[in-house]
């Protein structure tokens, strides 16, 4: 019995605390409080304003102590807010922070805003900083005064500044309080304003940039003192002998022009600044070589921040982009090209030009990761399909793998000649993730996929591309490709704007992606595995994608919108209405690996909702990633590839496996190890590929996971198969109960689309699609036809209505 009392007093207590708790947390709780603040906050600022005209009035009666100011009925002052605020104006102003006390009204109000949920600024970023800004302008005002006799009563600085602004003082002087006191100025404005180290570095930016054009203008003599300068006209100087033309005849290089004109010169001046030079060094063959290896700048202490005011996000705002730190550096460090190695190619291959009684005029070598690119002008006269016919002659007297030729190269002028480095360099997944190309890109959905031929970062967006076909022979950067775009995307994008459809029947390639099924993965809603490695699964999956690619446009459609970016601009303006079925469109990255394997056992069934997804999907924000092993023609079918405009060819096997790719031989010819060959339209770049190793992808999916996450997946519409369903459900005797209102929505607008019973009714697209067949049975509308909407059979209610009685 005691036992019994006891437990229900435990659980009267509980229940209590239950109470108390939810009513703290409650709305009412938080408007009263919030109601509360920002009166008082008011009531503070009249009090304050009022004490700055009145307070030396009062001054006498404030003398007294609280309690007999407030007793006596007698005593009258002159502050606006009466004797209370007449008091705090006294203990806070004057015995506290002074002029800076008006600060505290600014707390109150934002705090009230607070708890109205209606957040005026960065909440706890600003009481913070309304807090040191306060004891700053105190102690400023209490330094500045200090000095100063005044007999006011107000005392700018309040007590509290000029106390420790005399503790201060005596701790280190007057000289170092100031120099205190512009540090934490300093300090207070950097963390106050995003904006300040962009826009320091804009003012030293633009200062460079005076310099530079004075350089330009020939004022640099008149400064020749001036280290920068110094450095400027001595690449002019060089510059000047870069234009050199190659004569066997003579000993010496001819001139070609020494009177470059200002322009160029000014401009190449800006290039070899930005470039590594490497001294062009003299040799046997007596012509000059031009080097180049460009550094591109980057920032390893890049996290990519969460947007302000961008609704979606709101539901997970705590969420934390991954950092560059997640990710190694492989970078070997002494994977440099030796100056010899560059002379030495250089000679073997003018000498084998030479050989062939072709003359070149200029040489310029550009150092990549793992290639270095010869470029050559020849004289005049020669045939470039002569250059280009000896690719294998020059392979061979440079003993090395992996040569192209590429004559000429669009826009330069120039025939290519790429080599291999004996020392090739790994490109690190963090070296480009953390380059500013990637960090101040704007794209939608920004892929970085390695560096080029001259360095540079490599960026594609894949919003603009619109999908991509991968493809490369086993072993050769695939699987690593992929996670580098994988990886970008992550790096780039809130769970909120981006889903994947991982396609993996290899199954496990992409198993380390299933920890961010709550954040970044779509699937069947009654999938219980996020990465969809069987090949029904995956029929399924590509249809359900379909099917979302079909409501997706009737939103756009209703929405007047014409893509998924002004979609869903308009969506958090707050211009749709949600209740109307509108909702934020995330972008649908569809990835599968081993496409090969796929159409080898479903065909057809896979290759058209592909077909499909790759035709239309582009404006509704989904875009599709595919890679195979075996680019065989019967694998990459003209549809796909018509489909797939931009490719990616890693090394393959065969001059014919690279023209099923890419429509041009040249990825035969690659050298492994994620050396890849992209083509965008009709233009091809060699890019190395960044290498980002698979306990990398972990950490950064770990770092994902960890955080809060939504409930489930994103879920894509159900998706039923035509072998599921069926007889039983055109079975009139066992009609859906939404039957007739359904019969009569269609009817009335002439419309026979399974996707409106769902959006009418708030069903399953199961339940709709059951309904759609009931419907066909009764003969109201005809049959399915494909992705049109079926035809009405039944022309107005009257006729339907004489319909459904006699069911
Ligand atoms: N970008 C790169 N930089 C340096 N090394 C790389 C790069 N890409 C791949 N490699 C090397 O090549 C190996 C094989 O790469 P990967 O697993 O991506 O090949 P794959 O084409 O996917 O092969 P498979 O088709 O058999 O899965 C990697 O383990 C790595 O050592």
């Amino acid at each position: 019995m005691a036992k019994k009392t006891k437990r229900k007093q435990t659980t009267n207590k509980a229940s209590k605390l239950t109470g108390l708790k939810s009513f703290l947390t409650g709305e009412k709780f938080k408007y009263t409080v919030g109601l509360f603040l920002l009166v008082f906050g008011l009531y503070l600022l009249i009090a304050f304003i009022s004490f700055l005209f009145t307070g030396h009035a009062d001054h006498s009666k404030l003398d007294l102590s609280w309690r007999e100011l407030l007793a006596n009925t007698d005593i009258k002052v002159h502050n606006k807010a009466g004797k209370t605020g007449a008091y705090l104006g006294e203990a806070i102003i004057n015995r506290g922070f002074g002029l800076a006390s008006f600060l505290l009204v600014f707390m109150l109000v934002i705090s009230a805003f607070q708890f109205f949920n209606r957040p005026l600024v960065k909440y706890w970023r600003s009481m913070v900083l309304a807090f040191v800004s306060m004891l700053w302008i105190s102690l400023f005002l209490g330094l500045v005064l200090m000095s100063i006799n005044t007999e006011s009563f107000l005392y700018l600085g309040g007590e509290n500044g000029y106390f420790l602004a005399v503790w201060l003082s005596s701790l280190v002087g007057y000289v170092g309080t100031f120099f205190l006191l512009v540090c934490s100025l300093f300090l207070i404005i950097l963390f106050s304003f995003d904006n300040f180290i962009p826009w320091l570095k804009q003012v030293f930016k633009k200062r460079e940039t005076v310099v530079e054009e004075a350089v330009a203008t020939g004022e640099a003599k008149v400064q020749a003192e001036v280290e920068p300068e110094e450095n400027i006209s001595k690449v002019i100087d060089e510059n000047d002998t870069i234009e050199t033309i190659f004569d066997p005849d003579e000993e010496q290089p001819v001139v070609l022009d020494n009177s470059l004109d200002r322009e160029k010169i000014q401009e190449n001046v800006r290039e070899q600044l930005a470039a590594k030079e490497v001294e062009p060094e003299e040799d046997k063959e007596g012509l000059e070589m031009t080097v180049e290896k460009v550094e591109e700048e980057t920032n390893e202490n890049y996290t990519q921040e969460a947007t302000e005011d961008y609704d979606p996000t709101l539901d997970l705002s705590n969420y934390q982009f991954p950092s560059v730190d997640l990710l190694d550096d492989h970078s070997s460090g002494n994977a440099e090209v030796s100056n010899d190695e560059l002379i030495t190619n250089k000679n073997k291959i003018v000498e084998t030009l030479r050989n062939y009684k072709i003359e070149i005029t200029k040489i310029r070598a550009t150092i990549g990761p793992t290639i270095t690119l010869y470029e050559i002008v020849p004289a005049p006269g020669v045939r470039i399909a002569k250059i280009k016919n000896l690719e294998d002659d020059i392979a061979l007297s440079l003993a090395a793998l992996g040569i192209r030729i590429i004559a000429p190269i669009p826009g330069r002028g120039t025939i290519g000649i790429e080599v291999p480095n004996q020392q090739p360099e790994i490109v690190s997944m963090r070296s480009i993730i953390s380059s500013k190309k990637f960090q101040e890109s704007t794209a939608e959905l920004p892929v970085v996929l390695g560096k080029t031929i001259s360095n540079e970062t490599f960026l594609i967006d894949l919003a603009k591309m619109p999908h991509i076909l991968v493809a490369g022979a086993t072993g050769q950067g695939k699987s690593v490709g992929l996670n580098a775009i994988i990886t970008s995307l992550l790096y780039k994008k809130h769970p909120s704007q981006l889903k994947f459809v991982l396609i993996d029947p290899k199954k496990v390639e992409m198993s380390l992606y299933s920890t961010i099924e709550k954040h970044f993965l779509a699937k069947l809603p009654d999938d219980e595995e996020p990465i969809i490695t069987d090949i029904q699964k995956v029929k399924y999956t590509l249809n359900s994608v379909n099917i979302e690619m079909d409501t997706r446009y009737d939103l756009l459609k209703k929405a007047h919108a014409r893509n998924i970016k002004e979609y869903n601009k308009k969506f958090i303006s707050r211009r749709l209405n949600p209740e109307k079925g509108h909702r934020y469109l995330p972008y649908i990255v569809v990835v599968i690996d081993e496409f090969a394997d796929l159409i080898m056992t479903a065909g057809k069934e896979v290759e058209l909702p592909i077909a499909r997804i790759a035709q239309l999907a582009r404006a509704v924000g989904i875009h599709m990633i595919i890679a195979t092993q075996r680019p065989s023609t019967n694998i990459i079918t003209g549809v796909i590839k018509a489909n797939f405009p931009s490719r990616i060819a890693f090394k393959v096997a065969s001059m014919i496996d690279s023209r099923t790719i890419l429509d041009t031989p040249g990825a035969n010819q690659l050298i492994g190890k994620g050396d890849m060959l992209i083509a965008t339209g009709s233009h091809i770049t060699r890019v190395q590929c960044a290498f980002v190793d698979t306990p990398e992808v972990e950490r950064v999916c770990e770092h994902i996971s960890g955080q809060q996450g939504y409930p489930t997946a994103f879920l894509l519409p159900e998706y039923v198969g035509e072998d599921e369903g069926g007889a039983l459900d055109t079975d009139l005797s066992n009609r859906d109960e939404l039957f007739n209102d359904a019969a009569r929505i269609i009817v009335v607008n002439q419309m026979g689309s399974t996707s409106m019973i769902q959006r009418k009714f708030s069903i399953g697209y199961n339940r709709a699609g059951r309904i759609m067949d009931q419907l066909e049975a009764a003969g109201i509308v005809g049959p399915s036809e494909g992705s049109k909407a079926r035809q009405v059979l039944v022309q107005d209610e009257y006729s339907l209505e004489q319909l459904l009685n006699g069911l």
